[in-house]
């Protein structure tokens, strides 16, 4: 089975290992990730998932065919210096840092190492994850397949160019926030009306993801979609009103900007 590492053992690294571990891609004790001491919160929630963990980074990339960069950004370059002596053509690194380009990632490397860089979400973790990777300039046919076999079993899976990755990140990276505070506004909606919360939230999530089923099932357009929901002079128009009189779709749009602008700034500040 597949020896997956894991160089940062935070949420976004939990997320993928469990959805991988359920997907039966490997099992927990193939697993290896590394924390630092003081984090005791990933510590206890590795624990939890029963995935072994190193203080070590370097035991991460001694132990593990494929490497998860799962680190904040800003570290991904000590790190890589940090293990950069025990690195060798066995290792394939998939670093999932926002903004840290291929082009920092092969430079902390050495010469000629397999690096791609992927842009998963949370919901991997219920195997629902949207990921995306770019191939850097070593990687082979075969581990762009390993990538695919890998971010396919925990959700969806498409191959992009670099310069796709910050509105990616923007878009699919951060989404599931966005989609969380909206399911809360309309929990918190239904309740200002008198639902009891539990059944607010259930109704809520599963509304969110219907929709998104009959967008990615029906092939239709999403404004078609919305206008078969808003029936002439009824409660559907009446809402959508003070959405749009609320601004919702500019400052949707304003955050997709202002989430992939952060992205650029990281490329610089990671370099
Ligand atoms: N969360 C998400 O939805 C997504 C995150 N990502 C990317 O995933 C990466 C991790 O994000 P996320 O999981 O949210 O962040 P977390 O802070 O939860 O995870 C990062 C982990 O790395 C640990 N760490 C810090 N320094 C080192 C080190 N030198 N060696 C090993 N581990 C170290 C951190 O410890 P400590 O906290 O104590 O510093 C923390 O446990 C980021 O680069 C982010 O851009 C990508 C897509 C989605
Ligand atoms: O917030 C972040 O920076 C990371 C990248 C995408 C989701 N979480």
């Amino acid at each position: 089975m597949l020896r997956i590492g894991f160089i940062g053992g935070g949420k976004m690294a939990q997320a993928m290992a469990k959805g991988f571990v359920s997907a039966g891609l490997t099992k927990n004790e193939n697993i290896l990730a590394s924390c630092i001491p003081q984090d005791t919160v990933s510590l206890k929630g590795l624990k939890e998932l029963g995935i072994p963990t190193t203080f070590d980074n370097k035991d991460v990339v001694k132990q593990s065919e494929v490497i998860f960069l799962a680190t904040k950004p800003l570290v991904i370059p000590t790190v890589l210096q940090d293990v950069k002596s025990v690195v060798t053509p066995k290792n394939l690194f998939l670093s999932v840092a926002m903004g840290v380009t291929l082009k920092t990632l092969e430079q902390n490397l050495p010469a000629e190492s397999r690096v791609i860089r992927v842009m998963p979400n949370t919901p991997a973790l219920v195997r629902e994850g949207a990921s995306v990777f770019v191939r850097g300039s070593s990687v082979k046919d075969d581990d762009a397949e390993i990538a695919k076999k890998l971010l396919a079993a925990i959700g969806t899976c498409e191959e992009v160019k670099e310069y796709d990755l910050d509105p990616v990140t923007a878009l699919s990276g951060s989404g599931p926030a966005y989609i969380y505070v909206m399911i809360e506004a309309l929990a918190d909606g239904a309740v200002r009306m008198g639902l009891a919360r539990d059944l607010a939230y259930k109704l809520a999530a599963q509304t969110v993801k219907g929709a998104g089923t009959m967008v990615l099932e029906t092939g239709s357009h999403p404004g078609k979609l919305k206008d078969d929901v808003t029936s002439p002079g009824g409660s559907t128009a009446a809402g959508l009103y003070q959405l749009e009189r609320g601004g919702l779709r500019a400052a949707v749009i304003t955050a997709l900007e202002e989430a992939t602008k952060k992205c650029k700034e990281m490329a610089k500040t990671s370099q």
